[in-house]
């Protein structure tokens, strides 16, 4: 793991420093790592829900569409077509793997190279698509290029930040993710009124736009002062740190680097402690807290609100603006939270999400069930 400025207490000091180019080109790299995981989250339901995207690559399914007396929930039934969608997914979990070893080994920078060039040819490969092929293979690059950039752009972040915008920086990614989203979903309402029919040639190429951009980030940005000393590079991580935080007085801070990274290195065996007693809430709240938030099935929503709108009778157009609406609320609360967090703590914020998501679920499951 990356030393942080996380003293053994826990309590997070306030070292010399200023925000400069430095953090803020790295808060402009995350920011395009969340927009390209929101992207592709935002843009397979619109365009699997578009005629002319069925007709060329699901037939079946735009034929099925077209027979008037079927029920409407079999008409997107199709294992292929929803495998366009998750094959993301499993890539990415994957290429996490790998990307966690490369990102530690390699170097944050490397890490998001990878990232955003597997993701340009992915997103190329998908704008061009002329077969199924095609379109599978290129979700499936754009899964890699998640995986890379979910390492190791909070990871950046967090390292290049001072400590005092740590925390609200690391929102920041989350923010970006759920814009990420919504600018899919519009992207997608403003293709579909394309009449000749290649609109979601433009929904799906224009993922290359944000990675284009961490490419060009990940090659001009300096690599972590915490990687340089995880990887042995002493004296060019104290450079570094004072190139990044604008000051030669970056001792403390260097030193706290130092110590964790020394730390770190130290344990012998990770796994094996982690399981010890002493950690279990830790642990479980690691494994519990990610793995309920997916089960809420957020992505289901997320990946497929287009055509589930469609499915309940709305029209193209309808169905497109539900999702941008759906994407609009994903964002508001995201503000609300990230504005609400330092004033009410946490735990409310945790407890009354949770009741929400509760509440909505059981709503919706009626809803489906009339
Ligand atoms: O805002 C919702 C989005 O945020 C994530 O949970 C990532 O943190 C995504 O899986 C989801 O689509």
């Amino acid at each position: 793991m990356a030393g942080g400025a996380l003293v053994s207490t826990g309590e997070v000091k306030d070292y010399a420093g200023k925000v400069t180019l430095f953090v803020i080109m790295a808060c402009l790299v995350a920011a395009t790592g969340g927009l390209i995981f929101g992207y592709d989250i935002g843009v397979s339901g619109g365009v699997t829900s578009m005629e002319p995207f069925l007709a060329k690559f699901f037939p079946s399914v735009q034929q099925k569409m077209k027979s008037a007396h079927e029920n409407n929930y079999c008409k997107f039934n199709s294992q292929l077509l929803t495998s366009f969608t998750s094959s993301l997914y499993l890539a990415a979990l994957i290429a996490s793997f790998f990307a966690s070893a490369t990102t530690r080994v390699l170097g944050r920078k490397v890490s998001m190279l990878v990232g955003g060039l597997v993701f340009l040819v992915g997103a190329i490969l998908n704008g061009a698509a002329t077969n199924v092929e095609m379109l599978i293979i290129g979700r499936l690059l754009l899964g890699v290029g998640v995986g890379f950039a979910n390492q190791s752009v909070p990871v950046y972040l967090s390292e290049m930040a001072p400590a005092k915008l740590r925390g609200a920086l690391n929102m920041g990614f989350q923010l970006a993710i759920t814009i990420g989203i919504l600018v899919a979903q519009l992207v997608n309402y403003g293709t579909n009124q394309i009449k000749e029919g290649y609109g979601w040639r433009i929904s799906l190429y224009g993922a290359a736009v944000p990675a284009f951009i961490m490419i060009v980030g990940a090659l001009f940005l300096p690599d972590t002062p915490n990687s340089l000393i995880e990887r042995g590079h002493q004296e060019k991580a104290r450079k570094m740190l004072q190139k990044v935080r604008g000051t030669d007085n970056v001792d403390d801070e260097f030193q706290d680097l130092i110590e964790a990274s020394e730390v770190s290195k130290q344990v012998e065996h990770p796994w094996r402690n982690i399981m010890e007693a002493k950690y279990r809430p830790q642990l479980i709240m690691a494994i519990c807290i990610p793995f309920f938030q997916q089960l809420t099935g957020i992505n289901v929503i997320m990946f497929y609100a287009p055509v589930l709108f469609k499915t309940i009778g709305f029209g193209d157009d309808a169905s497109l603006m539900s999702a941008v609406i759906t994407g609009l609320v994903n964002v508001v609360a995201t503000c609300v939270s990230i504005l609400c967090v330092d004033k009410y703590g946490r735990r409310l914020l945790f407890l009354q999400g949770g009741a929400q998501m509760l509440i909505a679920q059981v709503k919706i499951k009626r809803f489906l069930l009339v």
